[in-house]
């Protein structure tokens, strides 16, 4: 019998405390912060200074790192295609939980292929997402919330782009991955020999002006205006 698929013969167990009460208990919404890119575009760095950003702002984080998931959840998972929509799938999935939880979870992964990413999207997405997101274009999130009430909005995702070129990430190649795999010592890697397919729908779009990169926390700062600007860093009461 295949474990794979839709379960059957297995039911959702509402638990006591709902997700609002929890929220209510930290005082923060959750939500999820996406980021994609090449290996080398800076991910990790701008995934560690919002950290830090929102850990001095009081604002609980989480950081679900390609490579550290890598390293535990997901050590049975290489660089396939077939692999790496598995990798997307169960980090989102996770994200999901945490931002349940009620925490801003910065999920940093390559992630190149859209339809996994749109996958996730829709995830963390629902009916009163939906709703809620048609009416924030009248109102702020907050004003939504006390719309639609506490549950109404579930979770958010927000996606930002590091919009670098290969060029800037072979440059920096601070693993050595791009020369082996330039070398034909890695296979398949993101960028040389497998596709990066750049987001169409991103909240925040990273990229150098006029030749300069933004600093980290520069790039942390366009992260937490976004967030602040659609109210995810006030509490949703
Ligand atoms: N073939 C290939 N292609 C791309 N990357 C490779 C590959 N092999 C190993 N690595 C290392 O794995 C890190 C990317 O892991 P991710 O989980 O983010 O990748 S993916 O989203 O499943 O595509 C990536 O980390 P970052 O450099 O931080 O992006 C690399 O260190
Ligand atoms: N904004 C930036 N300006 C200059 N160098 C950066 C910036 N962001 C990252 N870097 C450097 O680029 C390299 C790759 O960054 P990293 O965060 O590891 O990328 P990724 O996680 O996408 O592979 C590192 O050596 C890092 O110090």
């Amino acid at each position: 019998m295949s474990t794979m698929g839709n379960p059957t013969n297995v039911f959702w167990h509402e638990c006591a405390v709902g997700k609002a009460e929890r929220q209510k208990l930290i005082n923060q919404q959750g939500c999820v912060v996406w980021i994609t890119g090449l290996s080398g575009s800076g991910k990790s760095t701008l995934a560690c200074s919002l950290d830090r950003e929102l850990h001095s702002r009081g604002k609980l984080s989480y950081v679900l790192d390609g490579d550290n998931v890598r390293h535990g959840l997901n050590k049975n998972l290489g660089f396939s295609a077939e692999d790496r929509t598995e990798n997307i799938r169960r980090v989102g999935e996770v994200a999901t939980l945490f931002a349940d939880a009620g925490l801003i979870c910065i999920a940093s992964l390559i992630s190149p292929y859209r339809k996994d990413r749109d996958a996730c999207r829709a995830m963390l997405t629902d009916a009163n997402f939906i709703e809620a997101m048609l009416l924030s274009e009248l109102f702020s999130v907050n004003s939504v919330c006390v719309l639609l009430g506490k549950e109404a909005i579930h979770i958010i995702y927000l996606q930002v782009f590091m919009n670098m070129t290969l060029e800037v990430c072979e440059e920096r190649d601070p693993k050595g991955l791009y020369k082996l795999a330039r070398a034909g010592k890695i296979k398949g890697f993101t960028g040389i020999d497998d596709p990066y397919e750049p987001p169409l729908n991103c909240e925040i779009n990273i990229e150098q002006k006029d030749g300069v990169c933004p600093t980290p926390s520069e790039m942390a700062g366009q992260v937490v205006s976004c967030l602040d600007e659609n109210g995810f860093l006030h509490a949703c009461n």
